[in-house]
């Protein structure tokens, strides 16, 4: 098992009021090399607390997460950039480039913070460049382009480092309909080639490119759907049918279902 999430509970103490919130109850997944994992859920039931502790940015209230048996919830604050930067790989609903660099040393940045070879950053960026469609784009500013163009390369940063997991926070969301779809799509050939992938997102369309699909609802995962052979389209509905059974969606989506 690549990922093993144990109990995790996350209460947040405000620090003037004596008031908590549980955004997290008992949450106990697993994950293996090679998954692709959306995790699904309304706003405020936990996705982002989810996501933020997987990604070490936050620490639980009790409960463990082994990334390769090691317990990702007790590496020490000054060791904590480092593991990230090597084992992770991060894409954002707002891409996260620094405007200041172009799209080849955006794309550098976590081999050159790891102190890796101008080498081996040429040979790495030589493979993904093509897979990414972005071989054109490398000497560009990040303002030169569109928000597809953008997340593209935001994806080789993430991919870059070969990290042990990605992970995705709505990274559809600032895309138009056609972009989404080829960053879906692109995802998918990445998970095809063995890249472990954990996504976040609120979107039945987005989820349904996913190998198996979590859902949160007050902090507590109980319900999942595996893909299975199933296209895309078809997971979608099932998707869609199970949040409105489950999660109690609006009348609106369950409208759109039926278009
Ligand atoms: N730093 C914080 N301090 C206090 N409460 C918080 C904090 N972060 C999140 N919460 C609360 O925890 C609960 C879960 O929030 P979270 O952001 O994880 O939900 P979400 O599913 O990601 O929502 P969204 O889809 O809107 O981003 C909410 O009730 C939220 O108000």
């Amino acid at each position: 098992m690549l990922l093993e999430v144990k109990h995790l509970k996350k209460v947040f103490k405000t620090r003037f009021s004596k008031e908590e919130t549980t955004a997290l109850v008992d949450i106990d997944f697993g994950v293996e090399e090679g998954e692709y994992i959306a995790i699904m859920g309304e706003s405020g039931s936990g996705k982002t607390t989810l996501l933020n502790i997987l990604s070490t940015l936050e620490k639980p209230t009790s409960g463990q997460v082994l990334l390769n048996k090691e317990d990702i919830t007790a590496i020490k604050d000054k060791e904590i950039s480092a593991f990230r930067r090597d084992h992770l790989g991060f894409v954002f609903q707002d891409f996260n480039l620094l405007d200041t660099l172009n799209v080849r040393d955006n794309i550098y940045l976590p081999l050159v913070l790891s102190k890796s070879s101008v080498e081996l950053m040429k040979s790495r960026l030589k493979v993904l460049a093509p897979k990414l469609n972005i071989e054109n784009l490398l000497e560009k500013q990040p303002f030169e382009l569109s928000g597809g163009q953008k997340q593209r390369v935001a994806v080789a940063r993430a991919l870059i480092s070969q990290p042990d997991l990605v992970l995705a926070d709505e990274p559809t969301a600032a895309l138009d309909f056609k972009n989404s779809e080829d960053l879906l799509n692109l995802f998918e050939e990445i998970n095809d080639s063995g890249q472990t992938i954990i996504m976040v997102t609120h979107s039945s369309l987005a989820a349904s490119h996913a190998k198996r699909v979590l859902f949160i609802k007050d902090g507590v995962l109980y319900h999942q759907l595996y893909r299975g052979e199933k296209t895309s389209t078809e997971f979608a509905k099932e998707i869609t049918l199970s949040m409105i059974a489950f999660l109690g969606t609006s009348e609106e989506e369950e409208g759109s279902l039926n278009a």
